[in-house]
């Protein structure tokens, strides 16, 4: 059976709480007319198992990739916290049918923009510098290739695209046209400074932060607050720095295996058909949630228990 689409609410609500908006592996809610929560400025944020590549929701979910990514998002916000950086969460109480895989949050007012830090050249950012010798109009060093560890991080803010659109990059000049000057700078000084955060803590676990994406948004008191998911393996490239070697795509940690299976003879997919993916077989699902759990104990330093 598919698990819902991302277009489409899902059919079972967690108790108390309705649909507000999905993302491609992630469900918003609301609290219910009622329910303990309604009436407060919360949102409920809920991660599946779902997994997507190369633009794709697969139709196989990763068991407890939800649960994983989330208590990893938590772990990052508790680092966050205290290192003094305001974070919309709220609360872990949450509904048992979504226990572990959701977390309550501060309604924000958005900021319509995706901030992006990165400490090393590759993806959408690798392709900008190979046509113009920039990124997001930073100017960069020649000679740099897919995976090459910039000589200091960059802020490469990106236009939220809307669901199933790719993201653009754009100018921090752009960015101030669309938030103004002031926010633009307060964007990119908190982006770079969570990202510098990140990595510290990442090279000390032997993983590379590559790059990671943040949103932003304002709580009612009008202080500026990380919000969305923060430091996963769905929002950052993570490398195991002990196969780092510039020049060739880094084998990501957590999606290599459905990567390296989707396009290999095996899966007999055609990545340019337009076809849909085939199912995961069971190898490369249970294969992909060890690199999951591997990558919370790595960062973490502890167990994750079930
Ligand atoms: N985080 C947050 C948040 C908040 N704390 N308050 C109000 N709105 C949002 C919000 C609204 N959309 N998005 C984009 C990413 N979503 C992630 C989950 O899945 C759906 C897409 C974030």
């Amino acid at each position: 059976e598919l698990p819902p689409s991302s277009e489409d609410p899902p059919e079972e609500y967690p108790t108390g709480w309705v649909h507000l908006s999905s993302g491609k592996v992630r469900e918003l809610y609301q609290p219910a007319p009622g329910s303990s929560w309604d009436g407060q400025d919360v949102v409920l944020m809920v991660a599946s198992d779902r997994i997507s590549a190369y633009d794709h929701v697969l139709s196989t979910p990763i068991p407890d990739k939800g649960i994983i990514l989330t208590q990893l998002s938590l772990w990052w916000f508790d680092q966050l916290e205290a290192a003094g950086i305001s974070h919309h969460v709220v609360s872990v109480d949450v509904p048992e049918e979504v226990a572990g895989r959701a977390m309550i949050c501060r309604r924000l007012e958005m900021v319509e923009a995706e901030c992006i830090a990165r400490g090393y050249l590759t993806g959408s950012g690798l392709a900008e510098y190979r046509q113009t010798g920039a990124v997001t109009g930073l100017q960069l060093p020649e000679g740099l290739r897919d995976g090459s560890a910039l000589d200091e991080p960059i802020f490469t803010p990106s236009s939220k695209a809307a669901q199933g659109d790719h993201d653009e990059n754009i100018s921090f000049e752009t960015l101030t046209e669309t938030v103004g000057v002031d926010l633009a700078m307060r964007l990119r000084e908190a982006t770079l400074r969570i990202y510098s955060l990140a990595e510290s803590t990442c090279r000390a676990a032997g993983v590379i932060l590559a790059d990671t994406k943040l949103e932003f948004g304002f709580d009612a008191a009008g202080t500026l607050t990380v919000a969305d998911e923060v430091l996963t393996p769905d929002s950052s490239r993570f490398w195991p720095a002990e196969s780092w070697e510039p020049g060739a795509a880094q084998p990501s940690f957590d999606k290599q295996f459905v990567r390296d299976w989707l396009t290999s003879s095996e899966s007999g997919w055609d990545r340019s058909s337009g076809q849909e993916p085939p199912a995961l077989p069971e190898k490369i699902v249970s294969a992909t949630r060890a690199r999951y759990l591997e990558a919370y104990e790595r960062l973490t330093g502890t167990e994750l228990v079930f």
